[in-house]
């Protein structure tokens, strides 16, 4: 599935005034590519990610999702599945029914688990909401557990548990409603260095395993280098595309890259396009 994301603008309109927060950004991703979406804090990363998970509206633009055409297809062809833009079509385009949104499933910060529920209970949660049979859904739920690691705490509650699981039961719940598009805001900042790092190549691993198309949303420089296949770099607020980096590295990564001279050297580079963002971003205020 590839992600358009076409001149979106997002204005905020509250009590203190108007927040200008994104101006004319476009974006495409590739299907089944690990994007990252750096930027000064305050820069509207989330507010792009919330955008294309259809959880707030744009003030104008949109995001198409094309799913690439199948075998024997002309290559480089693709269906729109959807599209999300302002304001939103009321009811069918005319011509016939409004194309459907395709799955997406978001991963956040903080945890957002149902801590009434065990683990088990709580990645079962979205196919249980989408009425899959009972056979499927336990075979489902069952395979997210184990590529987590979690099968042996899914009786546990999310209060027995530490943030990196926490992390891996929110991931896991996510996984489990087998969205084409998988978003993810910051997942790993509320853990420690150590977990962190461990978690990276959880993630690298899954992202290989299900091939799903990725954008994630950091502020981060070196998790962006580490973990995505293209960078895409926001300007401070009003965010606006600073840059859409290659991230040259191959593939499959492990921790020995980080401590190459290339990689060094990579994220220098990235630092010296980011510095003066953040630090205007800084002197302005916006951070935080
Ligand atoms: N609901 C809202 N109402 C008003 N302003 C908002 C709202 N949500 C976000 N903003 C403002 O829009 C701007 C962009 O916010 P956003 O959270 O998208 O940035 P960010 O790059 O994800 O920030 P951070 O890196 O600090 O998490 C900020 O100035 C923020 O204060």
């Amino acid at each position: 599935m590839r992600v358009v994301i076409e001149g979106i603008s997002k204005r905020y309109r509250g009590r203190r005034g108007e927040v200008e927060a994104l101006r004319t950004v476009d974006f495409e991703s590739r299907d089944g590519e690990f994007v990252a979406v750096l930027g000064p804090s305050g820069c509207g990363k989330s507010t792009l990610l919330s955008i294309v998970a259809g959880l707030i509206p744009p003030t104008s633009g949109r995001v198409r999702f094309v799913r690439e055409a199948g075998a024997g297809q002309e290559a480089g062809a693709g269906r729109d599945v959807a599209e999300a833009r302002t304001p939103p079509a009321a009811g069918p385009e005319p011509g016939g029914a409004a194309p459907r949104r395709p799955l997406t499933a978001v991963v956040f910060q903080e945890f957002a688990l149902f801590p009434w529920r065990t683990v088990r209970q709580n990645v079962a949660f979205g196919p249980e909401v989408r009425g899959l049979p009972a056979s499927e859904r336990r075979e489902r739920v069952e395979r997210y557990l184990a590529m987590v690691g979690l099968t042996p705490f899914a009786d546990k509650y999310p209060g027995e548990l530490s943030g990196g699981m926490k992390q891996r039961v929110g991931i896991a719940r996510a996984l489990a409603n087998d969205p084409e598009v998988l978003l993810m805001d910051e997942p790993l900042s509320a853990l420690d260095a150590q977990t962190r790092s461990l978690m990276q190549l959880d993630l690298l691993r899954l992202w290989r395993e299900t091939a799903k198309t990725v954008l994630y949303v950091t502020h981060n420089l070196q998790e962006a280098a580490f973990l995505s296949e293209r960078i895409l770099l926001l300007s401070r607020r009003p965010g606006r595309v600073r840059a859409v980096i290659d991230v040259p590295f191959a593939r499959p990564r492990d921790e020995d890259l980080l401590a190459t001279p290339e990689f060094a050297a990579f994220s220098q580079d990235l630092w010296s396009l980011l510095r003066d963002e953040a630090r205007a971003a800084m002197e302005a205020g916006e951070d935080g």
